[in-house]
């Protein structure tokens, strides 16, 4: 799915989060990236975010013609708000068609881990270096505020945004702080109830809702009816109402170590949507999550487990409080919908094959 090279020789804006992962990320610049980009003589310029939505607010008001790629060495946090920042430029639809590249400095890196098959920071750099640009899907997000959001990795409710938000007090321990969570939120499992519903990937016809907000001529959602209206005909209700979690995967890795939707790709245009129905032992759900290191945890045979691919959903939660995550961060709780733009962002990464310049 490789559509073309980043031009080169190029200048690369790096957004460096120093809080990230275990707080090393400026040392991985010194130590790594800075050498491999100038050993490719690949001009780039360092930003380090001073603070939450920094980076947001940097690639808001870029001059875009500056640079040729915009890479972070962080989590996915940092990627989350990037795209973000460059969704609420006027000249948003330029904007998003900027190369993104990411170089793992977090303590998730679930991007990173899904666009390569080694997801060491090294074979990151050195796809930046080769510059093979490749499509990224954008899952565009609707809270029950009005709030729009655009998303490339996730949607959590239950278990896994719970353990997500949670564990970020036991930050310094790095990747280790999802173990731990999840040890302790199996201690204390909880039911979540809400609705669930989604309009299935094999749909021909996809709905014909009125679209939303023709105020927000960004990537119109035609899927999505207004969230007071009910979800349109060719939708599927899901029966059950309660539930341990609900994850939406718009890509394979939910961590470096947990290939959550092993067939998902970048721009397969499909939501990978999982649900875990209240009734599962902790046995069992530690058992899927261990499978979920090596992807095998729909081969467990779990009746609990559903697994079904999808174009958009939407989730009810009935308790007014609560945590939801998008691409591991919290956002603002309550009902929500999601509709996939397939291919609608470029990413840097290894999934372009044969490579289209002579290396
Ligand atoms: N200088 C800073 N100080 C504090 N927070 C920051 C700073 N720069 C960025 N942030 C915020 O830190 C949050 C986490 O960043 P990021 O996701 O990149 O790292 P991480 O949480 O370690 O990684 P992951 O998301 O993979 O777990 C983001 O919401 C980002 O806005």
């Amino acid at each position: 799915n490789c559509i073309s090279p980043v031009r080169r020789p190029c200048g690369v804006m790096v957004l460096v989060n120093p809080q990230s992962g275990r707080g090393q990320a400026i040392a991985l610049y010194n130590g790594h990236v800075q050498r491999m980009l100038t050993e490719a003589d690949i001009p780039h310029t360092l930003f380090i975010t001073e603070r939450q939505n920094h980076a947001r607010d940097l690639v808001r008001s870029a001059d875009l013609t500056q640079w040729d790629a915009l890479v972070i060495l962080s989590g996915d946090g940092l990627l989350f708000e990037v795209v973000n920042g460059l969704m609420e430029r006027q000249d948003w639809e330029k904007a998003i068609q900027t190369p993104l590249g990411i170089l793992p400095g977090g303590s998730g890196n679930a991007l990173a881990a899904s666009s390569n098959k080694n997801h060491l920071l090294t074979s990151c750099g050195f796809l930046l270096c080769k510059g093979l640009v490749s499509k990224l899907d954008l899952i565009s997000i609707r809270l029950s505020s009005g709030a729009r959001l655009f998303s490339f990795l996730s949607l959590a409710w239950g278990f896994v945004a719970d353990v997500d938000i949670e564990s970020e007090q036991f930050r310094q321990i790095g990747a280790l702080r999802f173990i731990l969570g999840t040890l302790l939120r199996l201690a204390s499992l909880r039911i979540y109830q809400g609705k669930l519903a989604f309009l299935p990937a094999e749909s021909e016809r996809g709905s014909d809702s009125a679209s939303f907000s023709p105020a927000d001529s960004r990537l119109p959602d035609h899927l999505l009816a207004p969230l007071e209206q009910p979800v349109p005909q060719d939708w599927t209700l899901v029966e059950e109402q309660e539930f341990v979690l609900v994850l939406a995967m718009f890509q394979s890795h939910l961590g470096e170590d947990l290939l959550a939707a092993p067939d998902a790709r970048a721009d397969d245009g499909l939501i990978h949507l999982f649900y875990v129905t209240a009734g599962i032992s902790r046995a069992t759900l530690l058992r899927l999550f261990r499978a979920m290191q090596t992807g095998t945890h729909l081969d467990c045979g779990c009746a609990h487990l559903v697994y079904r691919r999808a174009r958009a959903l939407r989730l009810e939660p009935l308790s007014t409080a609560g945590i939801m995550t998008v691409d591991g961060e919290r956002v603002e709780y309550g009902p929500v919908q999601a509709q996939v733009h397939k291919g609608a962002a470029r990413l840097i990464s290894a999934c372009c094959s044969p490579p289209p310049f002579p290396e």
